[in-house]
C-alpha cells in the first residue's frame, strides 16, 4: 500500500492507535509552522511544501511507529532531525515516551525549540550539537532520515545503542544499497521494511549492536 495524496495521508494517519482530533490538530499546528519557516530557512525541499507534506513528511515519519511493538512509554532519539523530522512528529505522537532531537545547526534547532514550546511539548529534549559528541546511554529506539551513510550513521550513534536497542532508519530508494555496504555482522541485525509513503523506498529496521 502507497498513500497516494494529502488526503489519503490523512486518513491513513487518523486511523494509527491512539492518534486523537487534539493529535492531528497538533501535527496540523506543526505543519504550519514548517511551512512559514521554510520560508526564511530552507528545512523541507521547497517542492513538498505546497502538495505533499503530510505524505512526504508526517505519513513519512509517522510510519516508523507501525514497524516494532509499541509500548506506552521509553526512550527514543532522532539524530540529524533537521526540521523534526521524524522525531518531532514522533513526539506529537507518543506523548508518554521521553523524545532527544539531536541536531547541529543552531537555526535548526531554534526552530525545534519554538515548535516544541508552541506546540506544549513537555516530552522533547533538543539537543544542540553533534551526534558524535552525545554522551553515551541506552535508548529503546534510535531514528536517522537523510542523516548519514549507514556504515557512518552507526559508527557515530553506536554509543547511543544497546542489545535491545532498535533502529528505524528510513534511506529512500537506497535501503538495499546501504545494508550491502557494512560489515556482515552488522547486516545480520537490519532488513528491510517498504515505506508507506514511495514504493521503491525501504526503511532499516535493526535491533541490538555488534559488540567486539
Ligand atoms: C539532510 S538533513 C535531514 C533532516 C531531517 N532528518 C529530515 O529528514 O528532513 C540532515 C540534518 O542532520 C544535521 N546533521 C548533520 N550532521 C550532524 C551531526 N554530526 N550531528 C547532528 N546533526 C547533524 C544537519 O544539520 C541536518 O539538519
Amino acid at each position: 500500500m502507497v498513500l497516494a495524496n494529502e488526503a489519503e495521508a490523512r486518513t491513513w494517519l487518523a486511523a494509527l492507535p491512539s492518534v486523537s482530533r487534539e493529535t492531528m490538530a497538533t501535527l496540523d499546528q506543526f505543519v504550519e509552522r514548517l511551512r512559514i519557516a521554510n520560508a526564511s530557512q530552507n528545512l523541507v525541499a521547497a517542492s513538498t511544501v505546497g502538495e505533499t507534506m503530510w505524505v512526504r513528511h508526517i505519513a513519512d515519519s509517522a510510519q516508523l511507529l507501525t514497524l516494532f511493538p509499541l509500548r506506552r512509554e521509553g526512550r527514543w532519539i532522532d539524530l540529524g532531525s533537521g526540521p523534526g523530522l521524524p522525531g518531532l512528529v514522533i513526539a506529537i505522537l507518543l506523548q508518554g515516551w521521553s523524545v532527544r532531537l539531536v541536531e547541529s545547526r543552531r537555526l535548526r534547532c531554534d526552530f525545534l525549540r519554538d515548535c516544541v514550546s508552541e506546540l506544549g511539548l513537555t516530552n522533547v529534549n533538543v539537543i544542540e550539537g553533534r551526534v558524535e559528541q552525545v554522551a553515551p546511554a541506552g535508548h529503546d529506539v534510535i531514528s536517522a532520515r537523510a542523516f548519514a551513510p549507514l556504515s557512518k550513521l552507526l559508527a557515530n550513534s553506536v554509543h547511543l545503542a544497546g542489545k535491545n536497542t532498535r533502529w528505524l532508519l528510513p534511506k529512500g530508494r537506497n535501503a538495499v544499497n546501504e545494508l550491502s555496504s557494512i560489515a556482515p555482522a552488522w547486516q545480520r541485525l537490519f532488513h528491510v521494511e517498504p515505506s508507506v509513503t514511495d514504493a521503491e523506498a525501504g526503511i532499516l529496521v535493526g535491533q541490538g549492536i555488534v559488540s567486539d
